[in-house]
């Protein structure tokens, strides 16, 4: 993240407080979030070689088997030589070679010189690497073109790390990136968090699975749960059970208290997504449903837009999210709170960490946002975004589309184009 980017903690969550007299929910948008920050980490971890640890979150640290470089190194090709070099010599007898993987060759005499190449072991009292583009070869000797007096060209020991530092933090992701440091660790294995157990359950008479929705006349397909599965999988999660359930009240609720009631321990749920019946229809049981099963309100219903009808709940310590059903609010929400929550419950910091708001332009005008904070549908148009022309909650075809959110402060004026704006890749 560029240092000019703010998070999703900076200023904006001031703006987003509804203003007086505001229909809207009264939490916002940050100060959700800022309550999933309340579940913590889930028990258990696993030692996993680091090769196969891509993606999981740390829950040791990772400590430095030794030294590294192990020993000063050649940092490019050429010819070690001495310190003192015996009356301004520039020209020396090549007496080794040493290359990568091989133990360090014996120390130079007086005007002897080693043929090296990156990353070989040094004679213990050579003083520099004379690059190949500085030397000619001569004889069964070498000869300086220049004067040796730039960078030594050395590696030296430990000056990467040392033995035992933590070369990688609890709590840390491991992206590619860090994959290269904790496999240089020398490591064999690191400690990491284990996967988060989600169980989705999708709530709604109409849904049916997916191709067998058209065979029937007032049936939809189940467009929201798939999507949601893929999410949760990126976010390193591991979906452990889908049910889909009628809108009834006691259905939902036994199948909340069977995932996470104190008898619900054979699946090993960490964390339950409900979709559907957030709202007040007639049949929108899902929040009545976590109550009766036992369920604390963490949060329900949220000032922004879509999504508002979006509520958090805790049962015996775990989480439930509540999705509406409406698919683009469903997905909108789902990428604003689920990669977050997974992330705390494997270790991470904060629901925010790793998180990258990117300030980028507007491709044409967006006009004065409304009382809830926004989180718009938009890709990306030669480097700025531009905003998907339907942005119904209810929509599933510009979905497919997005690539990022822009988000707009409760209330924010007309922006025009190339005014830039806060955006999140999705
Ligand atoms: N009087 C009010 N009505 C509504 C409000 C409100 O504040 N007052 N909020 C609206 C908002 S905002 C949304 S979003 C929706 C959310 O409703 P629910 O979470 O209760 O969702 P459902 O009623 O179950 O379904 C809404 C819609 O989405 C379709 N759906 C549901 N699940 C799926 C799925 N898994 N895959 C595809 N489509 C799904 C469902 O068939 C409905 O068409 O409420 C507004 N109403
Ligand atoms: O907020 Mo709703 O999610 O607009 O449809």
């Amino acid at each position: 993240m560029t240092a000019a980017a703010p998070t999703i903690a900076a200023p904006l969550a001031a703006d987003a407080r509804p203003r007086p007299g505001c229909a809207s929910p009264a939490l916002s948008f940050a100060e959700a979030r800022a309550l999933i920050d309340g579940f913590g980490p889930v028990a258990g971890v696993e030692r996993l070689r680091p090769e196969d640890a891509a993606g999981r979150v740390l829950a040791e640290p990772v400590l430095a088997m030794r030294d590294t470089p192990a020993r000063d190194l050649a940092a490019m090709d050429g010819f070690a030589i001495a310190a003192t070099v015996p009356g301004g010599r520039r020209i020396f007898r090549i007496e080794g070679r040493s290359l990568p993987g091989e133990p360090p060759p014996p120390p130079l005499t007086p005007g002897g010189a080693c043929r090296v190449t990156t990353g070989a072991a040094l004679p213990a009292n050579a003083a520099r690497v004379v690059i190949d583009e500085q030397a000619v070869r001569a004889d069964r000797g070498v000869a300086l073109t220049v004067s040796p007096a730039d960078k030594p060209h050395i590696r030296r020991r430990a000056s990467d790390f040392a033995a035992g530092d933590a070369v990688l933090a609890a709590g840390m992701r491991l992206s590619p990136m860090a994959l290269v440091t904790a496999v240089a660790s020398g490591q064999r294995e690191v400690v990491v968090r284990r996967r988060p157990r989600v169980a989705i359950l999708a709530t709604g008479d109409e849904l049916l699975a997916t191709g067998a929705a058209h065979s029937h006349p007032h049936a939809i397909p189940d467009s929201v749960t798939p999507a949601v599965v893929a999410m949760l999988a990126a976010a390193g999660a591991t979906v452990a059970a889908i049910v889909h359930l009628p809108d009834a009240r006691h259905a939902i609720e036994r199948a909340l208290a069977a995932r996470l009631g104190p008898r619900g321990e054979a699946e090993q749920i960490d964390a339950v997504v409900i979709t559907g019946g957030a709202s007040r229809g007639d049949r929108d049981f899902a929040r009545q449903a976590a109550a009766g099963a036992g369920a604390r309100t963490v949060f329900a219903g949220v000032a922004m837009k879509p999504g508002k009808p979006v509520w958090c709940a805790r049962l015996n310590e775990r989480p439930i999210v509540g999705l509406p059903g409406n698919p683009t609010a469903a997905l909108t929400v789902a990428r604003l709170f689920l990669p977050p929550l997974i992330g705390r419950l494997q270790g991470c910091a904060t629901a925010a960490a790793g998180e990258e708001w990117t300030a980028l332009p507007l491709a044409r005008a967006v006009p004065a946002n409304g009382s809830r904070e926004a989180f718009l549908l938009a890709s990306l148009d030669g480097g700025r975004v531009d905003l998907a022309r339907r942005q119904e909650a209810s929509g599933q075809r510009a979905i497919a589309r997005a690539t990022h959110l822009v988000r707009r402060a409760p209330g924010a004026p007309q922006a025009s184009a190339g005014a830039t704006v806060e955006t999140l890749r999705i």
